[in-house]
């Protein structure tokens, strides 16, 4: 919730700001430019604290008719305005021990003048510098609430700089320069603001008044500048500015800005007549001015420059995230609030069909100008305004919950709804299995038995996503409702896989658990890596099954369960060395080994060993993990040989084996919760989780992460998925 706080405001003040902060980078950008050009001219002089005001005043008295003032800018070059011997009024950098030129004052290039007065004031004049002021504000604001989510991103302030989670180039590119350059943008932003305030006279008085300083009166006078103390005492590098007095007349003085403060010598008797001590505002002005614009530090201009080249990185990349981020969550943004809806889908899917379903009810619904929200099971709660609640889910396993309604069951039982509601399940599954539709028929008994849910008609069932059937029932729907839907199919973009023929190498016989091992070569060349799918269809049947792939050398090794009545681990343990089947590769993506990650946790139970076994054989430099669960120690029996040749492969990995039917009869979680600093060191230092296995092992060890995280980490478990460091495979 706060989290989305924070984007939601740093995403309108940048949306707001986004052209005038356009503007103000860029010219930024030529404006940091200009004292890195000016310091290579080379005028700098080097050892001011060791020349006197003195020396300096006498050489150049010596050297011109008459000198009226003379300037050290923070750059290090020595300024003087002088009339020269041949009476010509002249603006010049000089050599402070000789008063000689070392080169004119040029004119202020065209472009930076042009830049200067855009980015102070847009050519607006006060309206412009208000806005100006204004946006600099507003990127503070940014700034601030950037940090924010940066930290909770990072998992707290002190993890700022901890490892930046792998993602696509715009966001992970955003986290890293913000790093980097929040500092300077604030300081960039913040003086920004200050000196707009100073322009507009919102800041306190800062005007200095002289005080007088009463002198005994002395008879001594001084025919050389260089003689009088102070002019003896004061060195270059104190100086900002010297006026000289117009005439002789011992009334006239030398007017001395120093760093701290201002003075006046007298001429004749070189003694300070009076003295005013900067405001402590003008001080801050003076900083400001330097720490905004960087004049005089070619260092800190060169990081202002880039801090303005970022925030034009800034925009792009935060704008192609909000882009991204919306394409994502598309139909959910444009939901109405949950507590304004009617009607309420909520949604039980692993693998996202089911989900197409509902949006295609969703929309059709909003077609007739009904306020509908849609979320998952997992997020059921309270909704002020809903009658109507449909529930679509999918089953996987034996009966079990997709992994987004996994609480559900939990949740249900602890919320009242306002209203008395009328209720549909739809079941998604699939006549194959022997639990068809399960978790939907469990949901509907739930439902059923709860005084304040009444149905609208029985659960309805769904095989194999059949579309025909889904049109029946909202036909069903409509007339329930009194409502007529009209529901748009999607088009199907179906991709054939391609079925290629498979050597059998090599079959392990039955485990105590029926399981086995089958080793395959394909005989064409396709690409394929440890967690893609091997599907397999029974010649002359319509069934398949998946199984997942370990890659071992260029072989296929499939761990499989013999199901007593299952025609498919049937088929294939009845395969024996140099038979042939076909099959077909499919990419999965989602389950692939991270390209680079510096530790990884491998969690399984039973068969879902097998992809793990070809990615630690794949990954020898990365340090694995691995806990698996399995019934007995005997359980193992077929995957140790393997494991004990992959892992002496590489000493950072280890293996922690639980067994639920023996010894301490331990699960799989319980050993996430004996090995958690491990977990959670691999987790705070961006790794990742991988879960392969039963859906029921998925949900415990879920919880099991969850409960974890909460404690003991700053990362959800939510984020830890859209980070891409919690990967699973489960059915
Ligand atoms: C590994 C696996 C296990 C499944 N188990 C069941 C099951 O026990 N009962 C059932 O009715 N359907 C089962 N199904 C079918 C799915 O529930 C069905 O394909 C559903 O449409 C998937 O919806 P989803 O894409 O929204 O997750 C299973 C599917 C897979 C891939």
């Amino acid at each position: 919730m706060t989290i989305s706080i924070w984007r939601y405001s740093h995403f309108i003040l940048a949306f707001a700001s986004s052209l005038f902060l356009l503007i103000a980078s860029v010219t930024g950008v030529i404006l940091a430019i200009e004292p890195i050009s000016h310091q290579a001219k080379g005028y700098a002089v080097q050892d001011l604290d060791k020349i006197s005001l003195g020396t300096t005043t006498e050489a150049l008295k010596k050297n011109y008719d008459d000198v009226f003032a003379l300037e050290v800018e923070t750059s290090g070059f020595v300024k003087a305005s002088v009339l020269t011997l041949e009476m010509e009024m002249l603006d010049i950098y000089i050599d402070p021990n000789t008063g000689l030129e070392l080169g004119q004052i040029q004119e202020r290039p065209f472009i930076y003048s042009f830049a200067t007065n855009l980015h102070r004031s847009l050519f607006l004049k006060s309206i412009g510098r208000f806005f100006v002021g204004l946006i600099s504000l507003l990127l503070l604001l940014i700034t601030i609430t950037g940090v924010l989510l940066l930290a909770k991103r990072q998992g707290g302030f002190k993890r700022l700089f901890s490892k930046v989670q792998k993602d696509y180039f715009e966001l992970r590119y955003h986290v890293i320069l913000s790093r980097w350059f929040f500092i300077p943008i604030v300081i960039l932003a913040f003086t920004g603001v200050y000196l707009s305030a100073e322009k507009f006279e919102l800041l306190p008085n800062a005007t200095i008044t002289h005080k007088e300083i009463n002198n005994t009166d002395t008879t001594e006078r001084f025919e050389h500048i260089i003689d009088i103390p102070f002019f003896k005492a004061t060195t270059l590098d104190q100086i900002r500015k010297v006026d000289f007095p117009f005439s002789e007349n011992p009334e006239e003085y030398y007017q001395v800005a120093l760093k701290n403060k201002e003075i006046r010598v007298s001429q004749q008797t070189g003694q300070i007549v009076s003295e005013a001590n900067y405001p402590f505002v003008a001080l801050a002005s003076r900083l400001s001015w330097k720490l905004h614009t960087g004049e005089g530090n070619v260092f800190w201009s060169i990081v202002l420059l880039l801090a303005s080249a970022s925030i034009l990185f800034f925009m792009y990349s935060g704008f192609a995230m909000t882009l991204k981020r919306r394409k994502k969550v598309k139909a959910i943004s444009i939901m109405p609030d949950k507590d304004d809806c009617e009607f309420v889908i909520l949604v039980g899917s692993e693998t996202g069909t089911t989900f197409d379903f509902a949006r295609q009810l969703y929309t059709s619904l909003n077609a007739t100008g009904k306020k509908v929200y849609m979320t998952e099971l997992n997020k059921y709660c309270t909704f002020a305004k809903a009658r109507r609640i449909i529930i679509f889910t999918a089953t996987y396993g034996e009966g079990e919950p997709p992994s987004n309604a996994r609480k559900f069951e939990a949740i249900f039982s602890t919320i009242q709804q306002p209203n008395k509601i009328r209720y549909s399940v739809v079941g998604f599954g699939s006549l194959e299995y022997p639990d068809y539709c399960k978790f939907a028929i469990k949901v509907d008994a739930i439902l059923q038995i709860h005084p304040d849910f009444q149905p609208l008609f029985p659960l309805y069932k769904i095989n194999n996503a059949d579309a025909a059937d889904f049109e029946n029932w909202v036909k069903q729907l409509s007339k329930q409702i009194d409502i007529s839907l009209s529901i748009q199919q999607p088009k199907k973009i179906k991709r054939q896989l391609k079925q290629i023929p498979f050597e059998v190498l090599g079959r392990t016989g039955l485990n105590v658990d029926d399981t086995f091992l089958i080793r395959l070569k394909p005989k064409k060349k396709i690409k394929f890596t440890s967690g893609d799918l091997l599907v397999i269809l029974i010649k002359g049947t319509t069934i398949t099954r998946q199984y997942s792939i370990a890659r071992i050398g260029d072989e296929i090794l499939l761990s499989i369960k013999k199901h007593e009545f299952g025609q498919c681990s049937s088929y294939l343990y009845e395969l024996s060395k140099g038979d042939t089947i076909e099959a077909a590769v499919k990419a999965n993506q989602h389950f692939h080994f991270p390209k680079k990650t510096t530790a990884t946790v491998l969690i399984a139970n039973g068969t879902g060993i097998a992809p793990y076994l070809g990615m630690i054989e794949q990954n020898r430099n990365t340090t694995i993990n691995l806990f698996w669960g399995g019934r007995t120690v005997a359980s193992s029996a077929i995957y140790d040989d393997i494991l004990k040749g992959i892992i002496s492969k590489n000493e950072n990995n280890t293996i922690h084996k639980s067994h639920s039917r023996e010894g301490s009869k331990e699960y799989v979680q319980n050993l996430v919760i004996q090995q958690k600093d491990s977990v959670l060191k691999t987790v705070q230092e961006g790794g990742v989780v991988m879960i392969c296995g039963s859906l029921a092992m998925q949900h415990d060890v879920l919880d099991v992460l969850e409960s974890l995280l909460a404690e003991h980490s700053a990362t959800s478990l939510d984020e830890l998925q859209h980070n891409g460091q919690l990967k699973m495979d489960c059915y």
